[in-house]
């Protein structure tokens, strides 16, 4: 990738100047990790949505254009992640976001169910159970700030924990659990700092370094939480052996049939010989990620919005008076009522999405308009600045959930919080569900109050979008 080249026609896309050779690999030297996003977001200010950043001979397309990303986004061949995703091998392994071809398949053949409906309508009690003990917490705060990142992160890994997993978190697990969530950020950072530094980018390299040596320990830390949740379950099927563990038995209209959740499909699977020991490993370690750290963060965002938007606030209150009452209990049908819940937190993901940008190594030469793409580039889609552009969205930079109440969109790909096309969020649902329960109790037990009104953290993107300083509210009781 660093000596050979060729003739390429996305060479005539501009860009930042590429020097001979080298093309940008002096820029990408020069860039300080942190500030990759912003980076990113000015390159696409100057040279439109469709640039190419040139590090010798690999290009990288970045596109931020509705039609662009309809383009890769819904390609049935090119779902091959890029070679930064790779960087999380030691970690998620052939897990679902990073494997490709015939193995992605069947594991998303296999994961698929469960998320069907029937099995979400059981985590129902779970997720609530959850939310009622975040609010007993934030009541105890007595309208303190509350610092907002790690409050939630607690609140979604439970959350993930006890309805995917199966698993209950109990109180000694706390130290683990925070162990766990740096080791994330942690394993973030790390990323990045290798995105950068390209010598880096060979494993034997870095594996020798002590950045390297480093990112060995967290990888461990960050494993070894998974395999007690693992060890866990395990335990108590063999506990309850004989007796149907199955969470959910619901007719879906053919007939009844037992449905399991995901560890525990997993763990049947295993037992059947479909899978092994690893492979359950690399599915936990990845939905435990995707699972909880996504939804902290659309919570964490949406919350210091909410925060600054009173009238908002007061609007979803009004929509949970009118459909549940006095009603302690919130099911999947009230949950579906909430349509201005629902396009306030579409407006959320819109300025906040979770997942910033996502990466493609193109297998298969495909045309972006008249021009060929071919096998071996990298194409970068920018959620984030595609979600900003003014033609979709008037006053880009605004929050204003109506936006998402009854217009259509101008174009079915200008909005893609959960990517779309053969490679979406498996998880969007479970994070739907989620998010509204979570936002409308909250909303009902407290009135949120900015600790700065109009304050914003300064942001940055990992494998996530990630505010860089605190985000404090208060939660004053209703
Ligand atoms: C606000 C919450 C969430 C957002 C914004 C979000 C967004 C995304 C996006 C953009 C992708 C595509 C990533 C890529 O192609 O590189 C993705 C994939 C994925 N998400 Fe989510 N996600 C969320 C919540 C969840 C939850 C709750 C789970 C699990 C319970 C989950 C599990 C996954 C998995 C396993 C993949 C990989 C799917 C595949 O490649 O087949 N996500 N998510």
């Amino acid at each position: 990738i660093f000596f050979r080249d060729d003739d390429n026609p996305v060479d005539k896309l501009p860009g930042p100047p590429r020097k001979p050779w080298i093309g940008n690999a002096w820029e990408l030297l020069q860039m300080p990790s942190d500030k990759l996003l912003d980076i990113l977001v000015d390159y696409t200010n100057t040279y439109g949505d469709r640039y190419v950043f040139k590090v010798f001979s690999l290009r990288v397309l970045h596109i931020s254009g509705p039609p662009d990303v309809e383009t890769v986004l819904s390609h049935s061949k090119n779902i091959k992640k890029s070679a930064p995703y790779d960087f999380l091998k030691g970690w998620l392994g052939t897990g679902l976001l990073l494997s490709t071809g015939l193995h992605w398949h069947k594991r998303r053949k296999i994961l698929t169910p469960t998320f069907h409906f029937n099995i979400l309508k059981n985590f129902a009690h779970v997720i609530e159970e959850k939310t009622q003990d975040l609010v007993k917490m934030l009541k105890d705060k007595n309208g303190a700030d509350v610092s907002l990142m790690p409050t939630i992160s607690d609140f979604t890994l439970f959350t993930i924990c006890e309805t995917a997993m199966g698993t209950k978190l109990d109180d000694d697990k706390t130290s683990a659990t925070v162990d766990y969530k740096n080791a994330i950020l942690n394993i973030g950072m790390q990323m990045l700092a290798r995105i950068t530094r390209f010598w880096l980018h060979n494993d034997f390299i870095f594996n020798n370094s002590s950045r390297g040596k480093e990112f060995t320990k967290t990888l461990e830390v960050a494993r070894a939480f998974a395999d007690n949740v693992i060890m866990d379950r395990k335990a108590q099927r063999i506990q309850n052996k004989g007796e149907d563990i199955s969470i959910a038995d619901a007719s879906d209209g053919i007939g009844t049939k037992k449905r399991l959740a995901m560890l525990d499909l997993l763990l049947e699977a295993e037992e059947k010989g479909e899978i092994d020991m690893d492979g359950i490993r690399d599915e936990v370690n990845t939905f435990m990620f995707e699972g909880h750290d996504t939804t902290a963060l659309a919570l964490t965002f949406g919350l210091m919005l909410l925060a600054d938007h009173e009238d908002v606030q007061e609007r979803i209150y009004e929509e949970c008076q009118t459909i549940l009452g006095d009603s302690e209990h919130v099911t999947m049908s009230n949950l579906s009522d909430m349509k201005y819940l629902e396009a306030v937190i579409k407006e959320i993901l819109r300025l906040y999405p979770s997942v910033p940008f996502i990466g493609r190594e193109i297998t298969e030469d495909f045309k972006l308009g008249d021009i060929t793409v071919k096998k071996g580039t990298t194409v970068d889609v920018h959620i984030y600045e595609l979600h900003r552009r003014a033609d979709m969205f008037p006053e880009p930079e605004k929050f204003m959930p109506e936006r998402f109440l009854g217009t259509e969109m101008k174009h079915p790909y200008a909005y893609v919080p959960f990517s779309a096309g053969p490679r979406n969020c498996i998880g969007q649902r479970f994070a739907m569900q989620e998010m509204k329960t979570t936002l409308s109790e909250l909303v009902r037990h407290f009135k949120i109050v900015p600790k700065v009104k109009g304050a914003r953290p300064r942001i940055m993107a990992d494998l996530v979008l990630r505010p860089v300083d605190p985000i404090y509210v208060k939660f004053i009781p209703r």
